[in-house]
């Protein structure tokens, strides 16, 4: 494989200050020991430094875990004293413990992954944590003395902090480890050699299980010569962290970054969670990995608050099965439902896969479907199997009372006006029936007495009520609608044409309802489903009777017990149960936002009526065609809420020569859009293959580059196509094994390879009105190689490369 190489100068350099951590390579005469250079011995004598520290923090959390063993026997026997006073207490005490064990229990990778060495803090004072907690360094902590070589910086090191997945504090409260999200470890990710504030030294240390593998050093003052209590001068190991993070091979699954934040992702993650938080970035800039450490955060500062829920929406079931390990890995599960966008509606039962043509997803996604769906849900009322009843005969007070066509169509005029859900209105068109029925049946002047004339009325409503023709006529004049029920309608064209009536022109028209005359739903259709649903409204259904488990009514407590605590369901099931169940959240988080059609923020913003938001996207990676509209439709469902912007300028993902190449098409996708800064080089330039003419050519050169790459990498191979490509291509691959995957260009959205492979950048390019910049998504994959085969449509020069990409 490649080796890395930082990109160098600018990296580092003041005017991006929060791009890499400092290289001790280099650094001026006089600082500690270049890491390159340290010794064998310096650096197992560092580890066995690190190994002595974890074997303390593992001793600790044993006393720990029978401590909270302990309190749950102890609780377990309070239960059967059962004086109230006594419950609520064991209740409090249970929830506590149950808590505990749960994160002790926890089977982290990392469990300890970092080390800040610090200057003392300027005013001395400390935190709960015992911890200093001035950012910036005490006046006098750095000696300047006069030598043979000139001046030279010294300073004793006062602090030493390790960080964690979780807090733990020893037997005296001193701290053993820091929970990475406690304020006292914003140090280790903030700290920069431009604003280094207290940091001498971060390390970041590499363990499996309880075992540490490996330390990788940062120095953020490299002019200091620094010691540690015991007057032994620092020693620094390594090649940096956040290189060798980096330089990974990817599996199918996304891995967290506690270890390697850096500064400008750090305050996206810690921003404060009032109202909205905006993030954009290039591709591979960290968008997801920094909203998914955010949500990990938010529920570390207020978990009391984010027991609403917090909810991600993701593109597409692919991104959801990549990024859905991080949050157990930091310790989260259970309150955060990350959920794509197809599967929003009806809780995890529907997942849509299907994808619309450009042409089609443009109208299903666009906001003038509302007005279409609010016509098709009236005029859905229409369409019960039997035919619409057109006259009501009814029996009461022996007498025959008659309803015809004209005054039926009267009454559901008037029950329709306004905008109340059509299901709901059904009790309303019921009385409006009665009082029809009632003004015909001559008995409304009968008494003077209003006590006696109501007595009258309701023996009247009563008669008609329970009969059988009344109730059988009401069910098809007014039957219960269905969201698919009345999207199935929609497949008629001329049904769809009477909706859309000077709103879709004839084309949209058929191609839409040809679309769902489709078996199944597309990721578009899910959103007029859900829209669907909030215009008929859910009449009311009597409660399920359900037994009680007086271990249910304490608040929380199954979520934290351990598996068969209760009935039997899993932590992990009753978290996807609760999930299904819930229907608003306390935050929302939403990724690649620049997806998200204006369908589709009415829908998501449903489930946020009341929360804060996290929204992360690029405009430049945009697939929808009129960016314009469906900002329209994020300001609606944000509302009035301030918004804090950030923008993410480094990109962790692709080495700069595949950036490099991408930066061509993102010129003519969005000119004048700056690219992102690629944090590293390879020194291996994208491939360029062109394929024979012909359909077999192209198999077999698009095989042939997969296989070669497969032989390269250690990880990951991905192959994107466009979208109608994308079957033929999982046909080629058939045989080369796991490691490779056949992509659409639309589902290639967020996720990341050791190497791609992007097939004919023209007709990807071609698909649709954002075609230029769904090939920017393309070519942005790739975390080490990029082969770009081309075809005559690609016009390649005699390199091979495609018109698209030259200068
Ligand atoms: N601080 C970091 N340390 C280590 N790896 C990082 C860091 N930040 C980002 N990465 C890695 O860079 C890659 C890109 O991150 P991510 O997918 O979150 O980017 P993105 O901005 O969402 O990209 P896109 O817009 O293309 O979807 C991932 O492999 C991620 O783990």
């Amino acid at each position: 494989m490649a080796a890395q190489e930082a990109v160098d100068p600018s990296v580092a350099s003041p005017a991006e200050p929060d791009a890499a951590p400092a290289r001790s390579h280099g650094g001026p005469p006089g600082a500690a020991e270049p890491r390159a250079g340290a010794p064998d011995s310096v650096r197992e004598a560092e580890i066995a430094v690190e190994q002595r520290h974890l074997d303390r923090v593992y001793r600790r959390l044993g006393e720990k875990i029978d401590e909270a063993e302990f309190l749950m026997r102890d609780a377990a026997a309070r239960g059967q004293v059962g004086t109230p006073g006594a419950l609520a207490e064991r209740d409090a005490q249970v929830f506590r413990a149950g808590v505990h064990l749960n994160r002790l229990n926890s089977e982290f990778e990392d469990f300890l992954f970092g080390r800040v060495d610090l200057l003392p803090g300027k005013d001395g004072k400390k935190g709960p944590d015992g911890a200093y907690t001035a950012l910036e360094p005490a006046d006098g902590a750095v000696r300047t003395e006069e030598g043979p070589s000139g001046a030279r910086s010294y300073a004793d090191i006062a602090e030493t902090l390790h960080i964690g997945r979780m807090g733990v504090l020893d037997a005296d409260y001193t701290p053993l480890v820091i929970d990475w999200r406690a304020p006292a470890a914003a140090p280790f990710y903030r700290a920069t050699p431009v604003d280094p504030g207290r940091v001498v030294r971060r390390r970041v240390i590499r363990s499996k299980g309880r075992r540490v593998l490996g330390v990788e050093d940062d120095l953020m003052r490299p002019e200091l010569t620094a010691y540690d209590p015991t007057g032994r001068e620092l020693p620094v190991v390594g090649d940096g962290a956040l290189m060798a993070a980096l330089g990974r091979a990817r599996g199918h699954t996304m891995h967290d970054i506690v270890a390697s934040i850096q500064a400008e992702q750090d305050q996206v993650i810690r921003a404060p969670a009032a109202s909205v938080t905006q993030v954009e970035g290039g591709p591979g800039t960290g968008k997801t990995a920094v909203a998914l450490h955010r949500a990990a955060y938010l529920l570390y500062q207020d978990r009391r608050r984010y027991a609403g829920g917090i909810l991600v929406v993701s593109p597409t079931p692919l991104l959801v099965a990549y990024t859905e390990g991080v949050l157990p890995s930091l310790g989260e599960e259970g309150q955060v439902a990350i959920r794509a966008v197809g599967s929003l509606h009806d809780g995890a039962g529907v997942e849509a896969t299907l994808y619309d043509t450009p042409a089609v997803a443009r109208v299903k996604g666009s906001s003038r479907m509302l007005k279409v769906l609010r016509k098709a849900a009236r005029g859905a009322l229409d369409l019960h199997p039997d035919g619409t009843p057109t006259r009501l005969r009814v029996v009461a007070f022996g007498r025959r009372l008659e309803l015809e066509a004209a005054e039926l169509a009267g009454i559901r005029r008037t029950a329709l006006g306004g905008t109340a859900p059509v299901n709901l209105l059904r009790p309303r068109a019921r009385r409006l029936l009665l009082d029809a029925l009632w003004a015909k049946s001559g008995s409304a002047g009968r008494h003077d007495d209003p006590e006696l004339a109501a007595e009258l009325r309701s023996s009247f409503d009563e008669d008609v009520s329970a009969e059988d023709s009344f109730l059988a006529f009401l069910d098809a004049w007014w039957p219960e609608l269905t969201p698919r029920g009345v999207l199935a309608a929609m497949a008629d064209e001329k049904r769809l044409s009477r909706f859309s009536r000077r709103v879709l022109n004839q084309g949209e028209v058929r191609r839409t309802a040809r679309s769902l005359a489709r078996d199944g739903h597309s990721v578009h259709d899910v959103a007029l489903l859900d829209e669907l649903q909030a215009i008929l409204g859910t009449p009311a259904r009597p409660a399920r009777s359900r037994d009680l488990d007086p271990l249910d009514q304490l608040s929380g407590l199954e979520e934290l017990m351990p598996t068969g605590w209760s009935n039997g369901e899993s932590r992990r099931e009753r978290a996807e149960r609760l999930a299904r169940e819930r229907t608003e959240y306390a935050h929302v988080i939403v990724d690649e936002a620049q997806d998200v059609t204006p369908m589709q923020w009415r829908m998501i913003g449903r489930r946020g009526r009341h929360a804060t938001w996290t929204i992360v996207g690029d405009p430049a990676q945009s697939s929808w065609s009129d960016p314009d509209e469906a900002a329209e439709a994020r300001d609606e469902a944000l509302g009035s809420r301030p918004r804090r912007r950030f923008t993410l300028t480094v990109n962790y993902r692709n080495p700069a020569e595949i950036a490099e190449l991408a930066a061509k098409v993102l010129a003519l996708a969005m000119p004048g859009t700056p690219a992102p800064s690629a944090v590293r080089a390879t020194g291996v330039r994208p491939r360029f293959a062109v394929a024979a003419a012909g359909g077999r050519g192209l198999a077999a050169t698009v095989r042939e580059e997969a296989a070669r790459l497969l032989g390269e990498v250690d990880g990951t191979v991905g192959v994107v196509a466009a979208m109608h490509r994308r079957q033929d291509v999982a046909r080629w691959l058939a045989g080369l094994g796991d490691r490779v995957v056949a992509l659409g260009s639309l589902e290639a959205k967020g996720l990341e390879y050791d190497a791609t492979v992007v097939v004919s950048p023209a007709e990807i390019a071609d698909e649709g009105p954002a075609g230029l910049r769904v090939l920017y998504v393309a070519l942005t994959r790739a975390t080490q190689q990029l082969t770009v085969v081309a075809t005559e449509r690609d016009e390649p020069d005699e390199d091979g490369v495609p018109d698209l990409l030259r200068d």
